[in-house]
C-alpha cells in the first residue's frame, strides 16, 4: 500500500476573494480522501486563516510557503513558524527554487528554516532541483545531493522523518515541460540513496519524495506509478479546483 502527499503551491495567486471561491470547489469535490492520501493547499499568507476556517471539517490540510528562521522581532516582511502554526497551519514549504533564484535563499538559510519547521511540529516541504544549464553540464545529481544533504545538516533521524523532500527541475516549472517519468524515478531514486546515506534505509523509506515541475491530470498517473514518486508539489495545476482533484483521485486509485 503507498503513501502519497498531493501538495498545491499557489504561489502568488489568490487572495482571500479568489482563495475561497477555489477553496469551496475544492471542498465540493474532494471534502474526504482516502486515507492513504495526504492533501494540502499552501496559499499566499493572506489567505491562510480563510483556508484553514473554510477546509477545518475537510481532509485537505494547510500549509505555508516560507517562514522566518527568527522567532519574531524586526523582520519587516517576514512571517514566524508559530504564526503559521496559529493560523492552522501543519506544513510549509522550503527553498522554493523561486525564492533562492529571486530572493537570495541559500542552502544555510534553507537549513536555518528546515530547523525552526521542525522545532513548530510543521512539515517542511524542502525544495530541490537542478536548472537545465546544471542538467546539460551534468551536474544534477550532484546538485541535488548537496542541496539534500545541507537542508538537513544537523537533524536526527526523528527530525528527519518529518521531512519531505520536494524534486523540482527548474526546466520543468511553470514551462509545460515534464520531465519524463523515467528522469523523475531516476532523480527520486538518487534521492532516497542519498537519505538511505545520511540516515538509514528505513529513514529514506518513510519519507515522501514528492515531484513538482508542470504536474497535471494529463501526466499525474504516469509519474505517480514511478515506485519512488511518492507524490506531487503542484503549481499551476492547484489553482484549478477540478485539475487538483483530478490529480487527487488518480494518487487515490493508485494508492
Ligand atoms: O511548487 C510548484 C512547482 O514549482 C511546480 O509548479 P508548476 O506545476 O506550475 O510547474
Amino acid at each position: 500500500m503507498r503513501r502519497f502527499l498531493i501538495a498545491g503551491n499557489w504561489k502568488m495567486n489568490g487572495g482571500p476573494y479568489d482563495a475561497a471561491e477555489l477553496l469551496q470547489g475544492l471542498k465540493e469535490q474532494k471534502a474526504e480522501v482516502d486515507e492513504n492520501v495526504d492533501v494540502l493547499v499552501c496559499p499566499p499568507f493572506v489567505s491562510i486563516g480563510m483556508a484553514s476556517e473554510i477546509l477545518h471539517d475537510t481532509d485537505i490540510q494547510v500549509g505555508g510557503q516560507n517562514l522566518h528562521f527568527e522567532e519574531n522581532g524586526a523582520f519587516t516582511g517576514e512571517i514566524s513558524g508559530s504564526m503559521l502554526v496559529e493560523s492552522g497551519c501543519n506544513y510549509v514549504i522550503i527553498g522554493h527554487s523561486e525564492r533562492r533564484q529571486y530572493f537570495g535563499e541559500t542552502d544555510e538559510t534553507v537549513n536555518k528554516r528546515v530547523k525552526k519547521a521542525i522545532e513548530h511540529k510543521l512539515a517542511p516541504v524542502v525544495c530541490v532541483g537542478e536548472s537545465l544549464a546544471q542538467r546539460k553540464k551534468d551536474e544534477h545529481f550532484d546538485l541535488v545531493k548537496n542541496q539534500v544533504k545541507a537542508a538537513l545538516f544537523g537533524l536526527s533521524e526523528d527530525d528527519a522523518m518529518d521531512v519531505v523532500i520536494a524534486y523540482e527541475p527548474i526546466w520543468a516549472i511553470g514551462t509545460g515541460e515534464t520531465a519524463s517519468p523515467e528522469q523523475a524515478q531516476e532523480m527520486h531514486k538518487h534521492i532516497r540513496d542519498v537519505l538511505a546515506e545520511l540516515y538509514s534505509q528505513d529513514v529514506a523509506d518513510g519519507i515522501n519524495i514528492l515531484y513538482g515541475g508542470s504536474m497535471k491530470p494529463a501526466n499525474a498517473e504516469e509519474l505517480l506509478s514511478q515506485p519512488d514518486v511518492d507524490g506531487g508539489l503542484i503549481g499551476g495545476a492547484s489553482l484549478d479546483a477540478g485539475s487538483f482533484s483530478e490529480i487527487i483521485t488518480i494518487a487515490e486509485d493508485l494508492s
